[in-house]
């Protein structure tokens, strides 16, 4: 069954906004987890905009399934990951300015970075996933850099505009899935899934698992936690 990563950043933004103790991250996990999270998916930016140093750390004691760690490939995230030792480590790409995760990391133009963050991670034994595009280059380059897992970067099928556009950008994602399942790779995907297009991405046969933060996060407003893990845990199990 396809596993469902859940990306707790978006309750941190809510804290941050007010720079309250509230909500508590800790909390919000732990009913993920019991509402069926399989794991946790934190991304500490370089900017700290939403997720804390001091979060890493409380959470990485306290969650009772698996923490994903987000981050750039940078020299001071590299350090902190190797010191904290999440369960997984996904690189990203990430522009201070940005609204959001706007593509997937160029593997090719950062090669040898990645390559050695790969390296230290899997001497560590951390497992790496590598955020990419569903481009067979970048698929290519994520093998040759010894990633064993990949997340392909579901924002431009989120955000398609029209049914072609949208069919276009899913075929693009199943035929890259097939690809990299192919090359041996574990194929995980997310970005901006929700509730209405998750299903047709959660039905390409190899991935293994969907990150999905925003749309949970918000559903749980009017919801509350709980009731929106099982609701997307319910749409993406297979029919
Ligand atoms: C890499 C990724 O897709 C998520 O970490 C996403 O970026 C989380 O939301 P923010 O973009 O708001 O940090
Ligand atoms: N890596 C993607 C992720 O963690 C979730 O992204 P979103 O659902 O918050 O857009």
């Amino acid at each position: 069954m396809i596993k469902l990563g859940l990306n707790i950043d978006h309750v941190a933004t809510l804290r941050q906004a007010r720079g309250a103790r509230y909500p508590n991250l800790v909390r919000a996990a732990l009913i993920c987890e019991e509402a069926g999270a399989d794991a946790i998916t934190i991304h500490l930016r370089e900017d700290r905009r939403h997720i804390q140093d001091a979060d890493v750390e409380v959470l990485r004691g306290m969650l009772q399934t698996r923490m994903n760690l987000e981050c750039a490939v940078t020299e001071e995230m590299i350090a902190n990951a190797l010191r904290i030792k999440p369960h997984d480590l996904c690189l990203v790409p990430e522009r201070r300015e940005e609204l959001t995760t706007e593509g997937g990391l160029n593997v090719l133009r950062y090669f040898d970075a990645v390559k050695s963050a790969c390296e230290r991670c899997a001497d560590a034994g951390i497992r790496v996933s590598l955020f990419i595009d569903a481009d067979n280059a970048q698929i290519d380059a994520a093998v040759r850099a010894g990633a064993p897992v990949i997340e392909l970067h579901t924002g431009k099928y989120a955000d398609a505009d029209s049914v072609p556009a949208r069919a276009y950008e899913l075929e693009r994602i199943r035929a890259a899935v097939e690809y990299a399942h192919g090359q041996g790779l574990q194929v995980n995907a997310g970005h901006g899934l929700h509730y209405h297009n998750v299903q047709a991405i959660a039905a390409i046969p190899n991935i293994v698992e969907l990150n999905i933060g925003h749309a949970i996060i918000a559903e749980s407003v009017f919801i509350g936690l709980d009731a929106a893990v099982r609701k997307m845990k319910d749409l993406i199990r297979p029919l």
